[in-house]
């Protein structure tokens, strides 16, 4: 459909030694998961929440790890950066800001479509929200969620929060909900870590004196993710039947490398080695996550290190995420910077995409990849694994078992929230045809 053509869509960005290299081109794995234009008459944004104050905390988190039968005690353990921050996450005023920004962008754009927030841990839900908006009468709803890469929590758990939503509210089969594509790799989230970078290395170049870049062999590019379980990352992005073998082994492994690569072509300091790291990292210690922990991988190249005798400057990249929420705020800025500054390392970490102009308009252009009204026909990517399927293939990031309601997937008829649990059927008055 799209005529294959690269690009920077007007994208400028500022400081970078090369455009980011943007495609239209059409991937024909992909392709198979496109789905077709449709009228949406509702926009739901769909987060994480976050607590907005001390009495949320314990709450929140007992949402956050639900069917897990953790103790309040251990969940108190957990809560310390919560805690420090007066009980409030920076998350919610972040979406607040994140949902006007979009409003004005389509407004700006002439697309007269309601924008709906919604979160999976804190008020609003998601279920009061879908209800809200089918009580406005709205009937079609395209979701966009503040999670880019492939993986359970990013991908399949929102869609599974949607199916279980739709079940419980009776909204099943009554209100369609879909979900734009995993969006890792759209030049709208990755300009602005170029941006970033590039002024994060400016920044550390000055600090070390050398603002001609004639001690980029000393300053390392650090792009930070969130850990998860390496049998999650296994099955991140892949259905039965998988085609395709990943970098890393996996896809979200993949898909964060991808991003790295185009952001340092694009920033264009050769000399400055660069390696993804993971932060964050949860659960009991026997279960496998994904390694090196940033703050562990920062010790082991500080000065005095093997090989790293000359380390003198880091930039942090939280490239895992859309706003400078609590990941970033205490794992980052609170202890990964101490780590940096405890060894005498200069240290900056770049911001997240937030509200960037860039971001948001390209959000806009994702959501209107799908609209009937304003259809744009190119998807652009900056990677050649994208752009991801707009509908998943079936079991797609089903870390165990895909045994919840579940939406924007192969098999899921629109509008409907499939059961795959056999028991289900028994539960239907009637016998459970269909
Ligand atoms: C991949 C990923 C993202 C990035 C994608 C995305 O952005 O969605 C992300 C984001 C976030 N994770 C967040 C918070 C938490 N994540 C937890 C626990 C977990 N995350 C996981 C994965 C991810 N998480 C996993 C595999 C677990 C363990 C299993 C489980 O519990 O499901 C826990 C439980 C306590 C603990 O174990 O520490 C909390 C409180 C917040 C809110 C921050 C704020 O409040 O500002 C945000 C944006
Ligand atoms: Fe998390």
């Amino acid at each position: 459909m799209s005529a294959e053509s690269t690009g920077t869509f007007g994208i400028t960005v500022d400081g970078a030694a090369a455009p980011l290299a943007v495609s239209t081109a059409t991937n024909p794995v992909t392709e198979a998961g496109r789905a077709a234009p449709t009228e949406y008459d509702a926009i739901l944004l769909a987060s994480f929440g976050g607590p907005e104050g001390q009495d949320d905390v314990i709450p929140f988190l007992r949402n956050v790890t639900r069917g897990r039968g953790i103790p309040d005690e251990r969940l108190e353990e957990v809560s310390h950066h919560y805690r420090a921050f007066g009980g409030i996450s920076p998350i919610n005023a972040q979406n607040r800001e994140l949902k006007a920004a979009l409003e004005a962008e389509l407004a700006a754009q002439g697309i007269d479509v309601p924008v709906y927030w919604g979160n999976r841990n804190w008020d609003p839900y998601i279920p009061q929200t879908l209800q809200e908006i089918y009580d406005a009468g709205h009937r079609k709803v395209l979701m966009l969620t503040t999670s880019v890469y492939s993986c359970y929590s990013s991908c399949r758990q929102y869609r599974e929060d949607i199916g279980v939503a739709l079940t419980e509210t009776g909204l099943a089969g009554r209100l369609r909900v879909d979900k734009i594509r995993q969006y890792f790799d759209h030049p709208g989230f990755v300009a602005p870590f170029v941006e970033g970078t590039a002024a994060g290395l400016k920044q550390v170049r000055e600090a070390l004196d050398a603002a001609d870049g004639s001690r980029d062999g000393e300053i390392r590019v650090l792009f930070s993710t969130h850990s998860i379980p390496t049998r999650d990352a296994e099955a991140a992005g892949r259905s039965e039947g998988e085609p395709r073998t990943f970098e890393g082994g996996s896809a979200y492994v993949a898909q964060h490398l991808a991003n790295a690569r185009a952001i340092m072509a694009a920033v264009g300091a050769p000399e400055v080695k660069w390696d993804l790291v993971y932060q964050s990292r949860s659960g009991a210690p026997h279960i496998p996550w994904l390694e090196p922990d940033i703050n562990d991988h920062i010790t082991a190249i500080a000065p005095g290190q093997d090989g790293a005798a000359a380390l003198k400057g880091i930039v942090i990249v939280p490239l895992g995420f859309v706003s400078d929420h609590m990941e970033v705020a205490w794992d980052l800025d609170t202890e990964a910077l101490e780590t940096c500054s405890e060894l005498g390392i200069e240290a900056v970490r770049v911001p997240t995409p937030g509200v960037h102009r860039d971001f948001v308009a390209g959000l806009v252009e994702l959501l209107r990849e799908r609209m009937a009204q304003g259809t744009v026909a190119d998807r652009p990517h900056v990677s050649d694994l994208g752009p991801w399927y707009d509908v998943c293939r079936p079991g797609c990031c089903a870390n165990f078992r895909a045994d919840k309601p579940v939406i924007s997937e192969e098999g899921v008829e629109l509008g409907t929230a499939h059961d795959p649990r056999p028991e289900s059927a028994a539960l239907q008055p009637d016998g459970g045809e269909s």
